[in-house]
């Protein structure tokens, strides 16, 4: 049967190759390759399951396991140093856990010895009395100490918790920011740093080291089970019991009236009281979102974010954060805990109590205890496979390698050491010169900026104009060094921009961009990040950036002033979202609003998000205006309105008159382009003329001269009139 070769998309992860496919959709499967499957609109791609009793998949498995135990080991190490106690303790619990089933399936067949014993000779002795009372009373103790283990590992694992996110995460967060945006989207990234979402749930390292230790316990219990049940089969001679029926009413009715949670599912919510919570989290969402990572690049504010994060993670403490599991600390009374592991866990122990003082019927004692052993070493196995397979301990080595392939990922781009401004730097500003620069988004993508070519002098108001998609924002989006040219090279007063350091660089050019995001904190710390307080200085820069944003109003307006969070980090929302049965009740979401932090965000229009994002924009400018030789505007008030827009450009290109290079990227034909020192008009990535207005209008006037700019400038004049 033929087979056709299917591409998967360049963004696959490098496991995930090319895979044969046999016409009617069915797949082949073929080793080392993927297999997919058409679930309606979807495309599933999945590795073939390893056979399971191959010596290849066997051979397989063991490599596997070497190359993964280091890692494991080191990890297992580190979250045992990192939090010795919890570690011990929660294992010691855990370990606990494993003498239960198998002391109950041992106490099964001594109980039903006793019985049979007893039916044989007619007679139950004294000491078999005491023993059976001696042997019930030890399981009492083992049903005791099982409930508190189980208490234990939950309130162990939350301190863990507390202890591994407090380890690990900021030296992720440390790892995210120093990547350039290239090396934050790369598929290795994205697998192995925590997404920007997970602020509250987000644990490196504990799903791995649960799995360990679950499986080590589930390992034991059936090795344990298997122990007794041999002990049993050597010591055979069992007959019957009786008063199962007791029990059989009795273990429905504990399971029904055993409430499922701590509040019935009348549902419920969560709030902190803690802001560092928040803030935390917010930080959190900063450093790990690629939206605003372009921002903060060019904002230089990547090491800011870094410090404050070791800064609140500390304050914080080793505090549990995640709302999540508080759904299940919110337990059922204990005692309901104690009578379930005494009657529906383990019922023949109450059972015996009965036994000196009832009429046991022998038949049924072997039956029994085959049924009790199987359904217990049934569940115990069923627990040590999971779900998963028998490969899954390869996975969950896995894990360990991921967690340090995050924090061992490195910057793509090349970053040289030269602190800029130069000593042959102008002081009217940047000197940009393109020679030959192209660029393309992602490998094998076409190029978005083509051989592009020109200078920008010192000083110099330079306006971009094309199309949509000829290459604008790329071409700009180089020069902060937030991605590098595939081909050519920029100078910047004469020195190659990959010589120099780029927080240094950056520090001397102020960006705005279209698609600006505003940082999920208040709109002061939006302005203000980074800066040392200072009271006075920053009540007068918050006053001059709004006035020149055009945002006095608007922020006049909002609820809290400089104290809004646009959009905050929804913390309490997801916390919500994980209720389980039952709802959120009225007044429960009450109890919130009265208590909690408002956790809703404050809708702004996109044009009042652009002044917003402007105004931030002017502060910056304003903190460090002795240092900026460049400002850039990527089209970034294409939602204000006209007069405001005019404020806004015409305050950008005057704080900077004199001592800075200005870039403006514009779709409309106004002054500004009247004004401009040299235009750039691009097209399909390519620069297709440069020039001033009159330049370039007289050029479309010859006959042959190219007509781009003209076109575009009466098209607009048209749409006006
Ligand atoms: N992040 C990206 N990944 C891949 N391709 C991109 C990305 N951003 C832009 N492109 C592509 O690069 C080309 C140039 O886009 P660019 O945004 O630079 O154009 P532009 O001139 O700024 O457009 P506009 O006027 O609409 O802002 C387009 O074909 C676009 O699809």
């Amino acid at each position: 049967m033929d087979s056709k070769q299917l591409l998967l998309p360049t963004s696959m992860p490098p496991s995930l190759v090319l895979a044969d496919v046999e016409d009617d959709g069915h797949t082949l499967p073929k080793s080392g390759g993927v297999r997919r499957l058409s679930l309606g609109m979807f495309q599933v791609a999945y590795g073939p399951p390893l056979r399971r009793f191959s010596l290849k998949s066997f051979r397989e498995s063991l490599r596997e396991l070497r190359r993964s135990a280091p890692c494991a080991t080191r990890l297992l190490l580190e979250i045992y140093l990192t939090a010795r106690t919890a570690v011990t303790v929660h294992v010691l619990a855990a370990m606990l856990l494993v003498i239960s089933p198998a002391y109950s399936l041992y106490l099964s067949a001594t109980i039903l010895g006793v019985v049979e014993e007893t039916v044989l000779s007619r007679k139950m002795t004294d000491l078999d009395v005491s023993m059976l009372q001696g042997l019930v009373l030890i399981w009492l103790f083992v049903a005791v100490m099982s409930t508190l283990a189980t208490r234990i590992m939950a309130d162990t694992a939350l301190i863990l918790k507390g202890y591994l996110r407090a380890h690990f995460l900021p030296e992720l967060v440390d790892t995210s920011l120093r990547l350039d945006l290239p090396a934050l989207q790369s598929q290795k990234a994205i697998r192995s740093l925590p997404g920007d979402y997970g602020f509250e749930w987000e644990v490196p390292g504990f799903t791995f080291f649960d799995e360990i230790v679950t499986r080590l316990r589930n390992f034991l219990t059936v090795v344990g089970e298997v122990g007794v049940l041999a002990l049993i089969i050597c010591r055979r001679g069992l007959h019957e019991a009786q008063l199962l029926a007791f029990f059989s009413l009795m273990l429905p009715a504990i399971m029904l009236l055993k409430p499922s949670s701590g509040v019935g599912g009348a549902g419920w919510v969560f709030w902190a009281t803690n802001r560092n919570f928040y803030y935390l989290a917010a930080l959190h969402k900063i450093a790990f979102s690629h939206d605003f990572r372009p921002t903060l690049a060019r904002d230089g504010l990547c090491a800011y974010i870094s410090q404050e994060y070791k800064r609140i993670s500390a304050e914080l403490g080793y505090l549990n954060v995640e709302t999540i599991s508080l759904q299940s600390s919110i337990q059922v009374r204990w005692y309901w805990d104690l009578l379930h592991a005494i009657i529906a866990d383990y019922p023949l122990a109450l059972c015996a109590l009965i036994l000196p003082w009832a009429d046991p019927l022998s038949t049924l004692v072997s039956m029994v205890l085959v049924q009790h052993a199987s359904t217990t070493l049934k569940e115990s196995i069923r627990m040590l496979r999971g779900d998963r397979g028998p490969d899954t301990l390869l996975e969950v080595l896995g894990w360990a390698e991921r967690l340090y392939e995050a924090v061992a990922l490195e910057s793509e781009l090349n970053r040289g050491t030269a602190e800029y401004p130069r000593p042959w730097s102008s002081t009217k500003g940047m000197n940009i010169t393109f020679r030959n620069v192209s660029f393309r988004h992602r490998e094998g993508a076409p190029l978005a900026v083509s051989d592009v070519d020109f200078e920008i002098p010192a000083g110099s108001l330079a306006v971009v104009v094309g199309a949509n998609g000829s290459g604008k924002s790329s071409l700009l989006s180089l020069l902060p060094g937030l991605r590098e040219p595939s081909a050519g090279e920029i100078l910047i007063d004469d020195k190659p921009l990959a010589e120099y350091d780029l927080d240094s660089l950056r520090g001397a050019m102020a960006c705005l961009s279209q698609d600006e995001e505003m940082y999920p904190v208040t709109l002061r710390q939006n302005m203000l990040m980074g800066r040392g307080r200072d009271i006075e200085a920053d009540a007068e820069i918050l006053r001059a950036a709004a006035h020149m944003g055009r945002a006095t109003d608007l922020i006049e307006r909002l609820p809290l002033k400089y104290d809004t969070i646009l959009d905050p980090a929804a913390v309490a929302a997801q916390s919500m979202q994980g209720c389980g049965i039952g709802h959120v009740s009225d007044a429960a979401m009450r109890e919130l609003e009265a208590h909690g932090p408002s956790f809703l965000p404050t809708p702004v229009s996109g044009g009042e998000k652009q002044r917003l994002a402007a105004t931030r924009m002017f502060s910056r400018l304003l903190q460090r205006k002795d240092r900026v030789r460049l400002i850039v505007c990527d089209e970034a008030t294409g939602a204000v309105d006209s007069c405001a827009e005019r404020d806004i450009l015409r305050n950008m290109k005057e704080l900077g008159a004199g001592q800075t290079t200005r870039i403006f990227v514009t779709h409309r034909f106004g002054d500004l382009v009247k004004e401009a020192d040299i235009i750039l008009v691009m097209k399909e990535g390519r620069l297709v003329q440069r020039g001033t207005h009159t330049e370039l209008m007289q050029e479309a006037l010859q006959s042959g001269g190219c007509r781009e700019y003209a076109d575009m400038y009466h098209a607009q004049a048209d749409r006006i009139l």
